[in-house]
């Protein structure tokens, strides 16, 4: 069987997310990807997470053909194997329906970067992609999907590219968040601090208080002190 170790780590980090109620019934799936085999290990499809185990998760090349497995992938597979292939230093991908993420997501809104909290996260507001087209949503659903990322991260239309390391989390409109990490673990550690400082933005924008945003300044503060100015994340484009 291949890969024990980081079928492990994604059981896991699928676990997380129950853990964290940041998902209902089999919502939601959680990925890693081993870059020297060039193999992703990916949650099976509409399997219940308690009867769950590491034997059980579906193992794809980065092209999303299937090298082993019993059971079916997770249905965002084709979404999960793009964002490894265009962001290159992610290392585990988590799709949730967490609720305050999710309805940012239907409502077509970026989370604003309103706090520390979300500074110390995230280099600027959690961006979030144009509307997938009735086609898409006809078509290749999941593949789109994971095109209209990059494509928010790669800066096309009028948007300005992010660094996908420096913010590492996109809103799907009308759908739900994907975010990523260095592993599987830190992906799920980055969907539960969504989902808060989505919660937490929800509220203080509600409590219709002075809702400024936070400077550059506090940003950079925030951001680099826990992530270091010389490392990869934070020397992005906030959005
Ligand atoms: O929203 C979606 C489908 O994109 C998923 O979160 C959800 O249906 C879970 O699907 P899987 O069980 O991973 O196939």
């Amino acid at each position: 069987m291949l890969l024990e170790k980081l079928r492990e780590e994604v059981l896991e980090a699928n676990l997380e997310l129950v853990r964290q109620g940041l998902v209902l019934y089999t919502f939601g799936n959680a990925s890693g990807v081993d870059r020297e085999q060039g193999l992703v290990v990916i949650k099976p499809s509409g399997v219940a997470y308690d009867e769950m185990k590491p034997e059980h998760m579906v193992i794809a090349d980065l092209e999303g053909k299937i090298v082993e497995g019993e059971l079916r992938p997770s249905s965002d597979l084709d979404t999960h194997t793009l964002l490894y292939r265009e962001f290159p230093e992610i290392g585990g991908v988590v799709h949730t329906h967490s609720e305050f993420a999710t309805s940012f997501a239907q409502a077509r809104l970026p989370i604003p970067a309103l706090g520390t909290t979300h500074a110390d996260y995230f280099y600027g507001p959690v961006p979030v992609t144009l509307p997938l087209s009735d086609e898409a949503i006809g078509g290749r659903y999941v593949h789109e999907t994971g095109l209209a990322i990059v494509a928010r991260f790669k800066g096309e239309g009028d948007s300005k590219a992010i660094d996908p390391m420096a913010v590492p989390a996109c809103l799907v409109a009308g759908h739900a968040p994907f975010v990523w990490g260095k592993t599987p673990h830190d992906a799920a550690h980055n969907a539960v601090v969504l989902e808060a400082v989505a919660r937490m933005a929800y509220r203080t924008v509600s409590l219709e208080a002075n809702a400024i945003g936070v400077s550059q300044a506090l940003l950079d503060r925030h951001y680099f002190r826990k992530h270091g100015r010389d490392a990869t994340y934070g020397q992005g484009k906030s959005s």
